[in-house]
C-alpha cells in the first residue's frame, strides 16, 4: 500500500445551500472510506460551521473555498481566516482560476491569503492553472512556475509542509472546459515537483500534495490519480452528488491500493 495518502476532494462550489449542504454532509458522514484516501470537502460559508460539525471526528476535511489575508477589519463582504478556523475549517482553497477571472485575485493575493492561512493554524489549497491561450503558447510550465513561487513566496520550509497545490488548467474546467491527457498532466506536475523540490528541499518537496483538477469524472479519476507526482484529485461537477462522489473514491482508492 502507498504510505502517503491519496487525497480527493471536491469544492461545491456556489451549490448547495445549508439545508442541502447538512443533508449532504450527513450522508458523508456515514461513510467509511477506505484507508490510504485523504477525503475533503469545501461547501459555500453559508454551511461551513454546519458541515464542520456533522463531519468532526469523521476521516472528511473540510475547508472552506476563499479568504481574506486579514484577521478583523473594514472590509465589507469578506471572511477573514480567524472567522474559518472558528467555523472549524482545517482547509482553505486559495486562488481557484474563477477567483482569479472574476474577483480580481492575484498572485500576489494568493500569498497573502497562504500567510494569512498557515498563520491560523489552517492548510492552504493554492490553486493554480494555466489559461488557454498559455497552454496555445506553450508557455504552461513558465505560468505554473511562476504562480507557485509566488503564492509561496517567503513561506518557511517548515511550513511548507503544511501546504497542497492543485494544478487546474483554466481550459480543462467546468462545463466548456476540455480534459487534459494524462501525459500532459504528467509532464506539468514532474515540472511543479521540481520547483517545489528546488523551494522546499527534497523532504519537504516531495511530501507537499499535488492535486490534479479540471473535469476530472468517475471515468478518468483513475487514470490521473496513477499519475506519478499526483497526490491526488480536486473534482468539480462530477462529485457534487455525494453518492458520485463516494463511487469516485471507492474506484480510485481501489486502485491505489491494488497498485501500491
Ligand atoms: O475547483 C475545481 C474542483 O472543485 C475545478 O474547478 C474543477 O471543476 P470541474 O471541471 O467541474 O471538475
Amino acid at each position: 500500500m502507498h504510505s502517503r495518502p491519496l487525497w480527493i476532494g471536491t469544492s461545491w462550489k456556489m451549490n448547495k445551500g445549508p439545508a442541502a449542504a447538512i443533508e449532504a454532509a450527513r450522508a458523508l458522514a456515514a461513510f467509511h472510506p477506505p484507508g490510504g484516501v485523504q477525503p475533503f470537502v469545501i461547501p459555500p460559508f453559508t454551511s461551513l460551521r454546519d458541515v464542520c460539525a456533522i463531519l468532526d471526528g469523521t476521516s472528511v476535511m473540510v475547508g472552506a473555498q476563499n479568504t481574506h489575508w486579514e484577521d478583523e477589519g473594514a472590509w465589507t463582504g469578506e471572511i477573514s481566516p480567524v472567522m474559518l478556523a472558528e467555523c472549524g475549517a482545517t482547509l482553505v482553497e486559495i486562488g481557484h482560476s474563477e477567483r482569479r477571472a472574476h474577483f480580481g485575485e492575484t498572485d500576489w493575493t494568493v500569498n497573502l491569503k497562504v500567510h494569512a492561512v498557515l498563520r491560523h493554524g489552517m492548510r492552504p489549497l493554492v490553486c493554480i492553472g494555466d489559461t488557454a491561450q498559455e497552454h496555445a503558447f506553450g508557455v504552461t510550465h513558465d505560468v505554473l512556475a511562476r504562480q507557485l513561487r509566488i503564492a509561496l513566496h517567503g513561506v518557511p520550509p517548515a511550513r511548507l509542509a503544511q501546504v497542497l497545490v492543485a494544478y487546474e488548467p483554466v481550459w480543462a474546467i467546468g462545463a466548456g472546459g476540455q480534459a487534459a491527457d494524462t501525459t500532459f498532466v504528467a509532464a506539468a506536475h514532474a515540472r511543479l515537483r521540481a520547483v517545489l523540490v528546488e523551494m522546499a528541499g527534497e523532504a519537504v518537496g516531495f511530501e507537499i500534495p499535488l492535486l490534479y483538477g479540471g473535469s476530472v469524472t468517475r471515468n478518468n479519476a483513475c487514470g490521473y490519480a496513477r499519475i506519478a507526482n499526483v497526490d491526488g484529485v480536486f473534482i468539480g461537477r462530477a462529485a457534487w452528488s455525494v453518492a458520485d462522489f463516494r463511487q469516485i473514491i471507492g474506484s480510485v482508492a481501489h486502485e491505489h491500493v491494488a497498485s501500491g
